[in-house]
């Protein structure tokens, strides 16, 4: 079994792979915290022959992670990001600081569509170009969804946006504090992919894929106008690219990877955005 492990700030994700048939096996999430109770919170790992990781946290809970993963399983790799991979320029002035799970799941995004537009709607909102022929752009980072509300301070935090709500539902004014709140966010989290999207794509000519993951991906596509792909294992496929295991792995092979539909076209995006500027 191969156990992949995605560490972010609210959240450590994780899932288990069989190497044989490439099936997952078994899922879960775990706060992200100091330490890892192995039995408790992750899988039994007398039956995990390889560890694959991405971690945002802070830098002594991916070392101790490592620390104690590598007193059970012979091969633990962490992924980091570089200057270059996989045909893919990283944007950044000093790209080892881009966070590791955006360039995982550019590298993925790039790997299963070409050149697209990577977004990670978890406690920061984070959107990242690539265009056909690999040039990472750089990208924007915005509050998730939980953070902005908690930031209000209104009494408001323990009350969610339902994850089954309509995007109409959540986009008409709110006549309760806690409504109000909870529209508002969701209008600022949808309205900023949607605008960065076409701006992006205009100013550079490209109509690219869309591709969103994160905790919050399922609502927040709900509100997205064009075309895209939810993908809960988007920064998964950029650990099984960057540490191919399997024979489907080494031929390229994403498990989870979504259909993505062709991305609008660009004189559309280009109306849609004049439009939006007009109002
Ligand atoms: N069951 C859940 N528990 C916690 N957060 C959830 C849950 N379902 C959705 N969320 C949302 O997902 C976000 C965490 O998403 P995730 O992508 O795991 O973030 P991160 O990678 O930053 O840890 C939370 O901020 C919250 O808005
Ligand atoms: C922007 C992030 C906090 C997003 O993390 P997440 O919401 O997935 O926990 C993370 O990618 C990070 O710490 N990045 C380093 C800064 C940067 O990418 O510029
Ligand atoms: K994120």
């Amino acid at each position: 079994m191969i156990l992949d492990l995605d560490i972010g700030n609210t959240l450590s994700k994780w899932r288990l792979k069989d190497a044989d048939s490439s099936e997952i096996r078994s899922r879960g999430a775990v706060w992200t915290r100091e330490e890892w109770r192995p039995g408790a919170d992750i899988p039994d790992l007398d039956v995990v022959e390889a560890v694959r990781i991405s971690s945002v946290a802070r830098r002594a809970v991916l070392d101790e992670t490592v620390a104690l993963l590598r007193q059970r399983v012979g091969s633990v790799h962490v992924a980091r990001s570089t200057p270059e991979a996989l045909g893919v320029t990283n944007g950044y002035e000093e790209p080892e600081r881009l966070g590791v799970d955006r360039w995982l799941g550019a590298l993925a995004g790039y790997q299963l569509a070409g050149g697209c537009c990577a977004v990670d709607c978890g406690s920061a909102i984070t959107i990242d170009f690539v265009l056909p022929g690999g040039r990472h752009l750089g990208g924007y980072i915005l509050p998730g969804l939980r953070l902005m509300k908690e930031s209000l301070k209104l009494g408001t935090r323990n009350v969610a946006i339902d994850p089954d709500s309509e995007a109409e539902e959540l986009l008409v004014p709110g006549r309760r504090t806690v409504e109000a709140v909870n529209h508002g966010i969701y209008m600022a989290a949808v309205s900023a992919i949607n605008r960065v999207y076409a701006e992006v794509c205009d100013s550079e000519g490209v109509a690219l894929p869309l591709l969103v993951t994160g905790g919050d991906a399922r609502v927040v596509s709900r509100g997205l106008q064009v075309p895209h792909a939810v993908w809960p294992d988007m920064v998964y496929g950029g650990l099984e690219a960057c540490f191919p295991l399997t024979a489907a792995e080494r031929a390229g092979r994403m498990a989870g990877a979504p259909w993505v539909p062709a991305p609008v076209g660009l004189e559309k995006i280009r109306a849609g955005l004049a439009f939006s500027m007009l109002l």
